[in-house]
């Protein structure tokens, strides 16, 4: 039992260029598909990083992979050098914080609350504590209620906070997701397609925001389509295809390399990811073709007549 309602240390910053998150060899597999495979990432202090590729590169697998809501199959996640726990809210009060593709609000509360449910990992009032709703309870509650509300200043959605989070335009939903992902002060913020479904100037306005967060000394790793959005903002890009890490370097490294338009285009090129299994591919397809028209081959000893072989 316990009457205590301090409110949780913030993870401590990170000085300037320290790694904040390093990952090693992250590997996912699903049964017989390899979502991820041996992908080693860095980001450091005050970095903004940028994860991009495809659809179905593993991005967003790869974003599962660091916030506890997957175990890697093969490979370690560090952040400020300790392995991180596997267990999702453990993830958020070691310090990273993140946004989802699909926005998970909770519809039916208000904006305010939304936000204060982001500061449940922050503060540790008691069962007794919330019941008997001593002074202590009443002090940690107007801190964690002030924070939030500097949160919603700082996101532009304060003159809101009793709206009902349904009824924000989708732009604004967006930006709640984040002060809420920033009321459980991160030392990392990982932001999952935080334009999409946004206008020019909501996008605009986003990357304003991201900066903003960044200048907080909060390192962001971001995926996203939007590859301006992409080019614009970030230190350094990370290009996934097919699971691997295809390529890592600033905007304009990653712009230039060929091997990037060939990824998005679907194109074939030499050493891309996979390349070896679409050769194999090939040579099967050649092979089929070249004995089509022939008899077909003898039924194996283990061919079971009307059992679906395994494909
Ligand atoms: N829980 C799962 N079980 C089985 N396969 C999965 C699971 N999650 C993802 N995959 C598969 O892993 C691969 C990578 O998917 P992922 O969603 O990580 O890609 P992505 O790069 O985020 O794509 P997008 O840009 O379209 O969001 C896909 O082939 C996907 O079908």
């Amino acid at each position: 039992m316990t009457t205590d309602t301090t409110t949780f240390a913030a993870p401590r910053p990170a000085a300037p260029g320290e790694p904040v998150l390093e990952a090693r060899g992250v590997t996912m597999r699903f049964g017989g598909l390899t979502a991820v495979r041996g992908v080693d990432l860095t980001v450091h202090a005050s970095e903004i990083v940028g994860l991009i590729g495809p659809n179905g590169a593993g991005k967003t697998t790869f974003f599962n992979c660091l916030t506890g809501l997957y175990v890697p199959t093969e490979g370690e996640v560090r952040y400020k050098g300790a392995v991180l726990p596997p267990k999702s809210f453990k993830v958020t009060a070691a310090g990273i914080a993140r946004t989802f593709q699909n926005i998970r609000l909770f519809a039916n509360m208000t904006v305010l609350e939304n936000v204060l449910v982001g500061r449940h990992t922050r503060t540790k009032e008691g069962f007794w504590s919330a019941v008997l709703r001593g002074p202590g309870f009443h002090r940690a509650e107007a801190a964690s209620r002030a924070r939030a509300m500097e949160l919603l200043d700082f996101v532009g959605l304060a003159a809101k906070a009793d709206h009902l989070a349904r009824n924000l335009p989708y732009g604004e939903q967006r930006k709640l997701e984040i002060a809420r992902a920033l009321a459980s002060e991160p030392g990392l913020l990982l932001l999952d397609e935080p334009t999409a479904g946004m206008n020019p100037q909501e996008t605009r306005a986003t990357e304003e925001l991201v900066f903003a967060i960044r200048d907080m000394g909060i390192a962001v790793l971001v995926i996203e389509h939007d590859m301006r959005f992409i080019f614009n903002l970030c230190d350094r890009v990370a290009v996934l295809v097919q699971g691997e890490k295809l390529i890592e370097g600033d905007s304009a490294t990653v712009q230039g390399d060929e091997r990037v338009v060939a990824a998005y285009l679907g194109e074939p090129f030499e050493g891309a990811p996979g390349a070896e299994e679409a050769a194999e591919v090939r040579e099967a397809e050649a092979h089929a073709e070249a004995t089509a028209g022939q008899a077909p081959a003898e039924p194996t000893r283990d061919a079971v007549p009307g059992k679906e072989t395994d494909r």
